[in-house]
């Protein structure tokens, strides 16, 4: 049985820019965020993304249309949280204190913290782990521990929504990757409607409910990442050279004459079929030049041609390509 999904925010016609320029970046644009969602917005550099990020959370004027939220909330503060890749503008803070005044809206300045607020705090603070930084100052942190901050100090504004600008940037790939995840079971989790503004072109296929793909005609695509991969859509917008994002591999030269015929299973199979696409071979189905079989015991695996075995994909390269 399908359940109707909850937009929480709606653009109605929205066109977005910058005054004095006299193009809009998107135009006349009808576009969702539902609960539970995790939606990816994607593009190439400079096309506006930053700039719809800002716009839908109200940091800028629209050029025409409307953006509609529909939550219980009355303040738009309290409904949209919002993390960009703007210089941080009081070092002197510390981590701690950052993230509680994340919860600014629902505090009063001069009223200590309720029990609710010291439990939320605490939750935003292991959602993103950041327990041991808690102390710093905002000055001593690496670029990729800031964003962690700035991430759980959005988490703790407890919004139904929250937009992210790069959440990603600086960060290494196990923490990108962590990451990308936690905000999808946040979405899922706590019903939230989640846009994240990324190049993670990986990430994003894998993780997002949703793509918003910023086309050529002031446009913006959307669907499932599965859907637009199949379609094109993908390519079109980013003319990838030497990468077949359906296949999602890099795109080699075959210069090798002999073809390869490649017996095996599991990631086995892939990597040795990598290391020898990455060498110029061309791999086929049946009647290949060269038979390699590869077998697995115990953890251990062998690459077989013949009557030669090989422990390593060094070793039957050497012997591939002399
Ligand atoms: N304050 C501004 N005033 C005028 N034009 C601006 C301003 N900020 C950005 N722009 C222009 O608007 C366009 C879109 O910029 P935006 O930062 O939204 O792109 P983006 O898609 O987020 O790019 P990137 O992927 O590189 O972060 C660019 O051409 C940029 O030069």
């Amino acid at each position: 049985m399908s359940s109707v999904k909850k937009a929480l925010l709606e653009t109605k016609d929205l066109s977005i820019g910058y005054t004095g320029q006299s193009i809009p970046l998107f135009e006349k644009q009808n576009l969702a965020l539902y609960a539970g969602e995790l939606v990816c917005f994607m593009g190439p550099n400079g096309i506006g993304k930053s700039t719809l990020i800002r716009t839908l959370a109200g940091l800028q004027k629209s050029i025409e249309g409307g953006i509609y939220i529909h939550t219980d909330n009355a303040e738009l503060r309290q409904q949209i949280a919002v993390v960009l890749t703007d210089k941080i503008t009081t070092p002197g803070m510390t981590v701690e204190e950052l993230i509680t005044f994340g919860r600014y809206p629902y505090l009063n300045w001069n009223v200590s913290l309720h029990e609710n607020d010291i439990r939320i705090i605490d939750e935003a603070i292991d959602q993103v782990n950041i327990r041991n930084i808690i102390s710093k100052k905002l000055y001593q942190l690496s670029d990729g521990q800031l964003q962690m901050v700035m991430i759980a100090r959005a988490l703790a504004q407890t919004t139904p929504i929250i937009l992210l600008d790069e959440p990603t940037a600086h960060l290494d790939l196990n923490n990108r990757v962590e990451i990308m995840r936690m905000l999808r079971n946040l979405a899922r989790k706590t019903n939230k409607a989640i846009l994240i503004a990324t190049h993670e072109l990986d990430l994003a296929l894998q993780t997002a409910d949703y793509i918003w793909l910023a086309g050529n005609q002031k446009n913006i695509i959307t669907g499932i990442p599965e859907d637009l991969v199949l379609n094109g859509s993908f390519d079109d917008i980013f003319r990838f050279k030497g990468f077949d994002l359906k296949t999602g591999k890099v795109k080699h030269e075959i210069n090798r004459a002999r073809t390869i015929q490649l017996n095996g299973n599991d990631s086995e199979y892939l990597w040795t079929r990598n290391a020898l696409e990455r060498n110029g071979f061309q791999i086929v189905q049946h009647n290949g030049d060269t038979t390699i079989k590869i077998e697995q015991n115990n953890n251990a695996c062998v690459w077989i041609i013949g009557d030669n075995r090989y422990t390593s994909l060094q070793g039957l390269l050497k012997y591939l390509c002399g």
